[in-house]
């Protein structure tokens, strides 16, 4: 674009280059456009705004942008432009007198009327006289705005430049959004109207505003009528979000609580992995309803290029000191601003660049919420105390002369003492006695970059947490991303010798469902149980860390660090426990690896391995046959019971011990009964060949109220008839042959009580179908039998049952029972 641009053509391009100038013109009524592109043509009328602001203010202002030639009208506006939006903008103003060395859009300036639009004017030699309001504004414009005109907007100080790239990015997007930006808009220039009222009032204001702005004042927020803050926010603050009415930095007044950084800075904070020692960030601005900003957290730890799906950049991270605090912040690596290589929300770069863009606290928050489980009995203790008789063990226990490593410092900036270091491959954390690199070129210092991440005490410093999981008691989750062999922490408790790990086994832990025992050196343990939170970690056939010993000065500590892969926020860590089992019983694991032993188990060496899996696939032969052998008995017997039919209940399994047990005695006591039956079948034929008189009584009743009963009894017996009944008792079988006896008998009755040497017993039998059937179900009651002496001769009962039998027919049954009520049972059996 030309130095300078025709008046037409000014604006134009001042409409273009802003979102505000397209807005202002998105939201004039299409009536209004058109009257606009008249009065250009005619140069008449500014179409813009400004040519609705009266006449103080048409005249003022285009005198000043010196667009305005002599006013036909004495400075009166034409009606129709007065009938236009009130969108007086300073912003447009500024726009529409651009430009010194430069486009339209590099040099506007926020704030209104500049000083460089008034150098210009001088410039382009306009012979006019300067009006005593322009002397003013020239007076009080301050004097860094007055630009030489030979400079090149690329000479120009940052901050003008960065008003450009401001004006291009709100270009750029209001392109983007045109539809949306513009409904909205709209909108808010119709709110913003309704608010404004009378235009008298309205070009009172304007007035007023112009003369402020020529006052040489930068516009402070507390001096913009409301009416414009309205207008300029929107009721969304829509454009404050668009962030139009920024500031170039020196102008701008000191932030309320936080400078703004510039987008690279911001970018550049963004990319680089944060070390994190300010959990909460204040709030953005000073207002308290504002939300609170969490500086980091989602990626706290991540470098910018940390991909650990990418072994390359895995293997590069590992050159770095990975993710340390040192090297977050001092190693050269960390200082060159890396790209971002995660995936970014849409809005992201946007906002990213403009603004000094956080990541929302509740994101990702380590810390407990409400009703979490916490652990009980933990004793937090973050070094290793050494207890009992590991005191002694160790201060005896030989000191190796220190090694000294032969590592050179990388020309790339990468870390030295990598994998091929002396001192690492000899598990000594390097210092500056035993290494030739500094601590920032060397990357075998992890337990030193542990202590200055535990010093700050962040919450990503410690960066992770204790969290209760569902099978398997508590564990300990990562609340931030670790770089593959960066150290987590240490596993730190008592450290105890063998014997006495023992004796707390047996006696001190005996009741206890976890142990926290982690062997360190040969003879000496760590007890955990007062311990670092390390000890909460839970085991893993496929882990994410390793637990390894490190010499630190010569001390050997245990420290966690993250496995190959690195681990990402919000993972749990777990590590191979390789657990030697201190009882006979296996503990099943719950690790959900796919490759899971099982159980918390050792690890295998390559033969056992071999070893294990041929047992292994035995077992699976093993299993396949038996499940075959299953479905072909499946088979048979599906065929079976079709073969006999719908009334076949099918087989009775016999391998279930119970079942076995049930049937073995359902069949004794089958045979029993059947024995007894037999048996009792003999005697019957035996007392009936006896004459009658040969019969004692071996029933009396006991009391009157019962004769009755059992008169009924003994005649429904007799009325079983003969045949029938086959039950007599056995002077050896009273009592224990009780209940066979009775369900041979099958008298009818509901129960008989046997007293003198038989024991109580109750039955319901089934009435026997026979002729008399009408009769025993009139009788059929409990009734008590007693039995007089146990010593009664084998044949009383069925002579009892004789004599009734003797005295029964038909015709006589109501006398027999009245009969028997009526006397002695001993008379009437005698009878
Ligand atoms: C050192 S403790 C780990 C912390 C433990 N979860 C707690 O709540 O204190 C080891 C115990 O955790 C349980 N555990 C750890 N990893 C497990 C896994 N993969 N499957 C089942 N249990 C596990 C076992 O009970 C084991 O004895």
């Amino acid at each position: 674009m030309a130095d300078h641009q025709p008046t037409g053509m000014t604006r134009a391009s001042s409409a273009e280059s802003s979102a505000l100038s397209n807005i202002d013109v998105a939201a004039t009524v299409a009536g209004a456009e058109e009257d606009a592109s008249d009065r250009v043509s005619n140069a008449s009328t500014p179409p813009t705004s400004l040519a609705d602001t009266g006449e103080m203010s048409t005249s003022s202002a285009k005198k000043l942008a010196g667009l305005e030639p002599v006013e036909e009208d004495g400075g009166r506006r034409p009606k129709r432009a007065r009938a236009g939006p009130s969108s007086y903008n300073l912003k447009k103003l500024s726009d529409a007198q651009l430009p010194v060395g430069g486009t339209a859009a590099s040099s506007r300036n926020v704030s209104g009327l500049t000083g460089r639009t008034l150098v210009n004017s001088e410039e382009s030699g306009e012979q006019r006289q300067e009006t005593p309001l322009e002397a003013k504004t020239e007076k009080a414009l301050d004097g860094e705005w007055a630009i030489p005109a030979d400079v090149t907007p690329k000479e120009l100080p940052a901050r003008l430049q960065r008003k450009t790239s401001v004006k291009d990015r709100v270009k750029k997007a209001a392109g983007k959004v045109g539809t949306v930006l513009g409904k909205r808009t709209r909108e808010v220039m119709e709110a913003g109207k309704r608010k404004l009222g009378r235009k008298r009032r309205d070009e009172h204001d304007e007035d007023e505003n112009v003369e402020a702005e020529a006052e040489g004042e930068e516009e402070k927020e507390e001096d913009v009528p409301r009416w414009k803050k309205k207008l300029d926010m929107g009721p969304k603050g829509l454009l404050d979000e668009l962030d139009l009415d920024a500031e170039p930095a020196s102008l701008a007044p000191p932030p309320a609580k936080r400078a703004k950084l510039s987008g690279k800075a911001a970018l550049q904070e963004m990319s680089q992995a944060p070390v994190a020692s300010v959990p909460l960030a204040k709030a953005a601005t000073a207002s308290k309803h504002m939300k609170k900003w969490q500086k980091e957290g989602l990626f706290a730890g991540q470098d910018a290029d940390f991909d650990p799906m990418q072994p390359g950049g895995q293997r590069k991270l590992q050159k770095k000191r990975p993710g340390s605090s040192m090297s977050d912040e001092t190693t050269p690596a960390a200082a060159t601003p890396t790209k971002r290589s995660f995936v970014t929300l849409p809005m992201f770069s946007y906002l990213d660049k403009t603004r000094d863009f956080v990541v929302p606290f509740d994101v990702f928050a380590p810390t407990f919420k409400k009703g979490d489980e916490k652990p009980k009995d933990w004793h937090q203790v973050n070094r290793n105390r050494l207890v009992g008789e590991a005191k002694e063990m160790w201060e005896k226990s030989e000191r190796l002369p220190a090694s000294m490593c032969v590592c050179q410092a990388s020309e790339q900036g990468d870390l030295g003492c990598d994998d091929h270091c002396l001192n690492r491959v000899m598990q000594y954390e390097c210092n500056d006695d035993n290494c030739n690199l500094s601590a920032l070129q060397c990357g075998n210092r992890l337990f030193t970059d542990l202590a200055v991440r535990m010093k700050k005490g962040g919450a990503f410093d410690i960066g992770v947490e204790v969290l209760k999981t569902r099978d398997r008691g508590f564990g300990v989750r990562s609340c931030r991303t670790w770089a593959p062999g960066q150290i987590i922490m240490e596993y730190t408790g008592e450290i105890v010798s063998e014997g006495e790990c023992q004796r707390r086994i047996r006696e001190d832990y005996k009741d206890k469902q976890c142990y926290y025992l982690m062997e360190l050196e040969r003879g000496l343990i760590i007890d955990g149980t007062k311990g670092s939170m390390a000890r909460f970690i839970n085991h893993s056939c496929e882990p994410n860390c390793e637990v390894r010993m490190v010499k630190v000065n010569g001390t050997p500590r245990m420290g966690v660090f993250a496995g190959d892969g690195g681990v990402a926020t919000g993972q749990e860590l777990t590590y191979d426990y390789n657990f030697d089992n201190f009882g006979e019983k296996q503990q099943m694991c719950y690790c959900g690896a796919p490759t899971c032993r099982g159980y918390l188990s050792k690890r295998l060496n390559a033969a056992e391995q071999k070893k294990m899996a041929r047992v292994e696939n035995e077992k699976k032969r093993k299993a396949a046959e038996e499940a075959q052998r299953h479905a072909e008995d499946e088979d048979r017997k599906k065929k079976v019971k079709t073969d006999r039919g719908s009334s076949w209940r099918g087989w009775v399994a016999v391998d279930d011990p119970e079942t076995k047990e049930r049937l073995k005695r359902e069949k004794r006591e089958r045979e029993e009964a059947a024995k007894s039956s037999d048996r009792a079948r003999r005697l019957a034929a035996r007392r009936t060949s006896l004459p009658a008189s040969e019969r004692e009584p071996l029933i009396k009743k006991k009391s009157d109220a019962k004769r009755k009963t059992v008169a009924a009894d003994e005649e429904m017996v007799g009325g079983v008839g003969q045949n029938e009944v086959e039950a007599p008792i056995e002077e050896e079988d009273v009592g224990e042959d009780l209940a066979v006896h009775q369900s041979t008998v099958r008298r009818g009755v509901k129960g008989h009580r046997a007293s003198s040497s038989v024991s109580k017993f109750t039955e319901d039998l089934p009435r026997p179908a026979s002729a008399h059937s009408t009769i025993t179900s009139t009788i059929t009651r409990k009734t008590e039998i007693t039995i007089t002496e146990k010593a009664e001769p084998e044949s009383t009962i069925p002579r009892l049952v004789t004599a009734l039998d003797g005295a029964r027919n038909d015709d006589a049954e109501e006398e027999i029972a009245v009969a028997v009520k009526k006397q002695p049972i001993k008379d009437a059996m005698k009878s």
